[in-house]
C-alpha cells in the first residue's frame, strides 16, 4: 500500500483558496498535525484573467446542471493546477469557488472537481468540505474558525480575541483561548458578519472605474450617507442570532440604495456599512475582544478600517500584527482542515456553523493511479 504520511504525525499540507471576490487562487503550504500549526510556509498566489472572471460571474448563484457553471469548474480546476503545480505538499485542501449557497435551503455549491485535482496533481485531495456540516443542519460557513483557534494558541494568546475576515464577504471569528479545543463548548463563537468588499467592487464594476477601491482612496474621499447605513442595518441579518452565514448576492440592494450618490460618496458608504456590519456583529460575542486581527483584501481599505477603530472598543490590527499573513489566513485554513478531514476530526461546532454536535466534512481523492503519490520533503 502506498505510504500515507497525512495519516499520522505532522503533514506538510497546501491549501487553496479561491474566494466570494473572484479575483484569483491563494495557496498556502502548513506544517500541522491536525491541532498546532507548526510550520507556515510557501505562499502563491495565481489571478484570473478578465476572461476567467467574467465566466466565474456569469455562474454566480446557478446550481449545478444550469447554464455556464460547468464551464465555471472548468476555469476553477484548471486555475488550481497551474496554481498548485509542483507544489512540495503531502495532502492538497481544495475549498473550490462558491458560486451559490442557500444555508436556509441546506444547499451550497463550491465549483471544482477535487479528484481531477488529485489525479493531475498526483497527490491526495480533500474537497467538498461544506456539504456534510449543512447536512448535520451546520450553514456549511464559516469554516476557517476552528484555524483561527489554533493561531491564537500559536500566539500564546490569553485573553479572548476575534480574527476578522474581509473578503467579498465579511466574517468573525471570537476565541476563548483557554478552552481545550476548538470544538468545546464555548471556545468559538463564528459568524458571516455581512458584505464587506463585494458591493464595492460591484460599484466600481458598474461605474467603470476598475476592479477595487485600492487602499479606500476613493471612499476617504467621500463622505457616507448616513440614512443608507442606518437603513442597512435594519436588515434582519443584523437582529439574528449567529451562527449564520451569507450568499455573496444577500445584500444586493445596496448597489441600488447608492445608485444616487457620486462615486466617492457612494464608496464611503458603502465603506461605513461593511464596518458597521462587523461592528454590529462585534455586540453579539459573548465578552468584548482584546484585540480584532483583521485579514483579507478589505484590512487595505482605510476608510473601513478607520470607522472600525472608532466604533470598536478593542484595538484593530491587521493580520500581519500578530505574524501571519493577511492574505493567505483562508489558504492556510483549508490546509489545516484538509489534515483534520484526513483524520477524521471535526471541522465544525454548533458555535461556528450552528451544526448540531462537532463534526468533520470534505471528501479525500487519492489520485487515479496506484503508487503515484508523491512525497513532500
Ligand atoms: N489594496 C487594497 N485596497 C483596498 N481593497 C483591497 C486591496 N486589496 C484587495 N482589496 C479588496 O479585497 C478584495 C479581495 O479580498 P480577499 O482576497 O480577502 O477576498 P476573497 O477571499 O476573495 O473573499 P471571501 O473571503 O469573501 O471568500 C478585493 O476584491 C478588493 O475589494
Ligand atoms: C459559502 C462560502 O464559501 N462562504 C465563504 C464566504 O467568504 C467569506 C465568508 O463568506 C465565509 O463564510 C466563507 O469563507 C470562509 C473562508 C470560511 O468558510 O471560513
Amino acid at each position: 500500500m502506498a505510504r500515507e504520511p497525512w495519516r499520522s504525525g505532522p503533514v506538510r499540507v497546501a491549501g487553496a483558496m479561491s474566494g466570494t471576490s473572484l479575483d484569483g487562487v491563494d495557496v498556502a503550504v502548513i506544517v500541522t498535525d491536525g491541532h498546532e500549526i507548526l510550520e507556515i510556509g510557501e505562499t502563491r498566489y495565481r489571478p484570473y484573467s478578465v476572461t476567467d472572471r467574467m465566466v466565474l460571474r456569469d455562474a454566480l448563484g446557478r446550481w449545478p446542471g444550469e447554464a455556464g457553471v460547468a464551464e465555471a469548474a472548468e476555469v476553477v480546476d484548471e486555475a488550481h493546477m497551474v496554481a498548485l503545480e509542483a507544489i512540495e505538499a503531502d495532502l492538497v485542501g481544495y475549498h473550490g469557488q462558491t458560486l451559490v449557497h442557500d444555508p436556509d435551503g441546506r444547499r451550497t455549491h463550491q465549483a471544482g472537481d477535487g479528484q481531477a485535482l488529485a489525479d493531475w496533481l498526483g497527490l491526495p485531495v480533500v474537497w467538498d468540505f461544506r456539504s456534510s456540516d449543512m447536512g448535520f443542519g451546520g450553514q456549511g460557513a464559516p469554516l476557517a474558525p476552528f484555524y483561527h483557534f489554533a493561531m491564537a494558541r500559536r500566539i500564546g494568546a490569553t485573553a479572548p480575541l476575534a480574527v476578522l475576515n474581509l473578503g467579498g464577504v465579511g466574517n468573525l471569528t471570537w476565541i476563548d483561548p483557554a478552552a481545550e479545543g476548538p470544538e468545546a463548548d464555548g471556545a468559538l463563537l463564528a459568524f458571516d458578519t455581512g458584505p464587506a468588499n463585494a458591493p464595492l467592487d460591484d460599484l466600481l464594476h458598474v461605474r467603470g472605474l476598475g476592479t477595487m477601491d485600492r487602499d479606500g482612496d476613493l471612499a476617504a474621499s467621500g463622505t457616507p450617507d448616513e440614512s443608507v447605513v442606518e437603513t442597512f442595518l435594519r436588515h434582519r441579518h443584523f437582529s439574528r442570532l449567529p451562527p449564520k452565514s451569507l450568499d455573496r448576492a444577500a445584500f444586493a440592494a445596496l448597489g441600488a440604495a447608492v445608485e444616487g450618490l457620486s462615486d466617492a460618496d457612494a464608496a464611503a458608504t458603502l465603506a461605513a456599512c461593511a464596518a458597521e456590519a462587523v461592528i454590529a456583529g462585534l455586540s453579539l460575542c459573548p465578552a468584548p475582544p482584546e484585540r480584532l486581527l483583521v485579514a483579507g483584501g478589505g484590512r487595505h481599505n482605510r476608510a473601513v478600517m478607520a470607522r472600525l477603530a472608532a466604533g470598536t472598543g478593542c484595538a484593530v490590527e491587521p493580520a500581519e500584527a500578530a505574524g501571519f499573513d493577511g492574505d493567505m489566513l483562508e489558504a492556510q485554513a483549508f490546509a489545516y482542515l484538509a489534515v483534520r478531514v484526513a483524520r477524521g476530526l471535526p471541522t465544525s461546532a454548533p458555535g461556528t456553523t450552528g451544526v448540531a454536535a462537532p463534526v468533520g466534512g470534505g471528501r479525500l481523492s487519492r489520485p487515479a493511479e496506484a503508487g503515484t503519490l508523491r512525497t513532500g520533503t
